[in-house]
């Protein structure tokens, strides 16, 4: 207070020394005392800028004492609450109260001895004046006053709306995928849009009691100017001199105005969003009148579909489209009518389904009709390209699919069956042609229900097994159902070991194969006609990958598209779809065995037969014991590749202590091929996971 006595002083002799440098020396002809007063006007900036200068370090004194105290019982609460990022959110509100309360001191308190000092000067310069000045800057503060609290409400409200429009699109944006995943777009639409609207009165509201805000310093700052100017008349013929005149606009237009402007825009802003952040600072049990936003991206109800369920892992990839709609019967659908130009390797009828009996499989509902009047799936003159001037991927491809069949789709790398996979999902819309899917328009909102997708690396988040599990169904499944899902895709175990539908799962702590069997499981559960495997279970074993075929295969008037990896995949399906660049081959294994020299390198390149040692497939047990011996193959002088004493095994696990070994393979250091080979999660690649994959190998 006693530093802003000298801005009280400055404001003073502002309107004072103008006063007296007119009517004292100019005026009077005395340039010599004007220039004096002006320049006693002029030390008094200099002073009252002194003052100011002193006054900040006054409120920091003030000011760092309330910080201290704030962050004293936020860190105390995220410590109790245990919560790291309402925390570190907390905090930073902190310091936005440190700041805003910084600033209303300094605009309140420079308004209080601004207006003091010019007051003063106006009594001090002709009493008379104040009569003019005061009414109207004592209407304008009053009519400031009272919208202060409306006022400071509509801001809160804006706040709060505009918050909640971050936070809903906090949660949104990065959850695309997942959004349609789950086939929530609507509905996350919807919310956003009522988010958006919300923000929208808001900001009406605030802006109409705005204006009684403009109008207060309209009356109160600039009001007196139009007043005195009209009043100068009466004023001087009352003796009130030029000098006073003047002096008295100085007061109003060089310090109350910007006071004014200061106090209305300082108060009227930073005072309302003080109030927020000081309410949400409250301790928690205490009670707060405002809708509490902690900040931080939360989940919002309808960004994700299942509300209960707590958010899906970012890092993993979304996979299974929604599919909710019941299987499809014949309305609707395509009628079986031949292609109008059929590939000459579509034309086989669909062969036999071959359902080979294994005792180890459990029993499941007699597999459907191998042949219907209705193709699941019918591509007509598909071209498809990554890009306006990209060479197509895909060109000019026919395929028709009767519902039922189960398709291999095989061909070398980057050939393009994930994108025909995608093609046929609907994710991918082609350049040309058309696709259906059991009769509907691909990409298309009908069609959806109709498939499910699941590409190499599952989605599965963290939430409940049965979640998980019943995530495609509109309903949640009833546990036998569970079950029944997961004895079909070769899951029991896995569920048995997690102890239940019922119990939570972390996806970090599955490995790839697990998570590929939930998945399948999920597909399997799903109600959706068609099943598109995008290699969908390269983690699996041989074994485990057959039983998850079979029972899509089995599964009641079920199409099964499988983007195949291994032989017996191709070998296992009713029809091979051969992709070749702009050439494609279609038939049966045996027919393509004959005349696809593409298919037949395929087979030849992935038969078990080829040169790849065995691996030791008998001795995986829990603790397995194995040792490689070196091979034959190559001598190490031949390879290019640095060379490892041969002495030396070029790869050995165990413990370090080489005790009690877990697990040992060595390879002598002339060359050699290993092959971990397992079930799922018995750790065949926990060394590449938790340790980088160094484990002690050379070359
Ligand atoms: N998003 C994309 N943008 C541009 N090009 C892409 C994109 N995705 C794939 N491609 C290209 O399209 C071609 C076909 O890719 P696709 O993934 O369909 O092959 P693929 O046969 O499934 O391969 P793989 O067997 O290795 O999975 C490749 O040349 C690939 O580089």
């Amino acid at each position: 207070m006693a530093w802003s006595v000298l801005e009280t002083a400055q404001t003073f002799l502002m309107g004072y020394a103008v006063a007296r440098a007119l009517d004292d020396g100019f005026l009077a002809g005395r340039a010599g005392v004007g220039l004096g007063w002006l320049g006693v006007g002029a030390a008094a900036v200099v002073v009252g800028a002194f003052g100011t200068g002193r006054v900040y370090g006054c409120v920091a004194a003030l000011v760092e004492p309330l910080r201290d105290r704030l962050v004293h019982g936020v860190v105390e609460r995220g410590v109790r609450e245990a919560d790291d990022g309402a925390l570190s959110g907390l905090t930073q509100q902190v310091e936005i109260a440190r700041d805003t309360f910084a600033g209303l001191v300094m605009v309140s308190r420079s308004f209080v001895f601004t207006a003091a000092g010019a007051l003063i000067g106006l009594f001090s310069l002709a009493p008379p004046l104040l009569l003019v000045v005061v009414p109207p800057l004592v209407v304008g503060v009053a009519l400031f006053l009272a919208s202060l609290r409306p006022l400071a409400r509509r801001q809160e409200a804006f706040l709060v709306a505009d918050e909640a429009l971050a936070t809903g699109l906090g949660t949104v944006c990065p959850g695309l995928r997942d959004i349609t995943a789950a086939g929530a777009e609507e509905s996350v639409a919807d919310d956003t849009a009522r988010r958006v609207d919300a923000e929208y009165r808001a900001a009406c509201s605030l802006a109409r009691w705005g204006v009684l805000r403009v109008a207060s310093l309209a009356v109160g700052g600039q009001l007196p100017v139009v007043l005195l100017l009209a009043a100068a008349p009466w004023l001087l013929a009352r003796g009130i001199t030029a000098g006073a005149l003047v002096g008295a606009l100085a007061y109003v237009t060089q310090s109350l105005l910007p006071a004014l402007q200061n106090l209305v825009h300082g108060l009227g802003t930073s005072g309302s969003r003080l109030a927020v952040v000081l309410r949400r600072l409250a301790p928690a049990d205490e009670p707060s009148r405002a809708p509490r936003q902690e900040p931080g991206p939360g989940p919002t109800p309808a960004a994700v579909a299942r509300p209960t369920a707590p958010r899906p892992e970012p890092a993993s990839i979304p996979a299974a489209p929604h599919t909710t709609a019941p299987h499809p019967t014949a309305p609707g659908q395509n009628p079986a009518s031949p292609p109008a130009t059929p590939h000459p390797a579509m034309t086989h009828p669909p062969a036999p389904r071959t359902t080979p009996t294994d005792p180890s499989l459990p029993p499941l509902p007699s597999p459907p009709p191998t042949t219907g009047p209705h193709d699941a799936l019918a591509l007509s003159s598909v071209t498809f390209a990554y890009g306006p001037a990209a060479v197509p991927v895909i060109e000019d491809l026919d395929l028709r699919v009767p519902q039922g069949t189960h398709l291999a789709v095989v061909g070398p790398s980057g050939i393009g069956k994930s994108t025909l996979a995608g093609i046929v999902a609907g994710l991918l819309r082609p350049r040309h042609g058309s696709v259906r899917l059991c009769g509907h328009r691909v990409p298309g909102a009908t069609s959806r229900a109709h498939r499910v997708l699941i590409p190499q690396e599952a989605y599965v988040f963290r939430g409940s097994l049965a979640e998980n599990l019943g995530e495609l169904r509109p309903k949640p499944v009833p546990p036998e159902e569970l079950w029944a899902a997961a004895e079909a895709v070769g899951l029991t175990e896995l569920m048995e070991r997690l102890g239940g539908p019922g119990a939570g799962i972390d996806p970090g702590a599955l490995s790839a194969g697990e998570r590929q069997l939930i998945a399948l499981a999920r597909a399997h559960l799903s109600d959706a006609p068609v099943v598109i495997l995008d290699e969908a279970t390269c983690h699996l074993d041989p074994e485990a990958e057959e039983r998850a075929e079979r029972a899509f295969v089995r599964r009641p008037g079920t199409t099964l598209v499988v983007v195949a990896h291994r032989v017996g995949s191709a070998r296992r399906a009713d029809r091979v779809l051969v992709m070749d660049g702009r050439r494609v081959a279609f038939g049966t294994h045996d027919d393509l065995m004959t005349r696809s020299p593409l298919y037949r390198e395929l087979m030849g390149t992935w038969s078990p037969t080829a040169p790849v040692p065995s691996p030791p497939t008998a001795s995986v047990p829990s603790s397995p014991t194995a040792s490689v011996p070196s091979s034959p193959r190559a001598p190490a002088s031949s390879s290019p590749r640095a060379p490892v004493p041969s002495s030396e095994p070029a790869l050995a696990l165990g413990d370090p202590d080489g005790v009690d070994p877990v697990a040992r393979a060595r390879l002598a250091g002339d060359g050699g091929h290993v092959v971990a080979h397992g079930p799922v999660g018995q750790m065949k690649a926990a060394g590449d996971l938790r340790d980088g994959g160094a484990l002690g190998s050379q070359g």
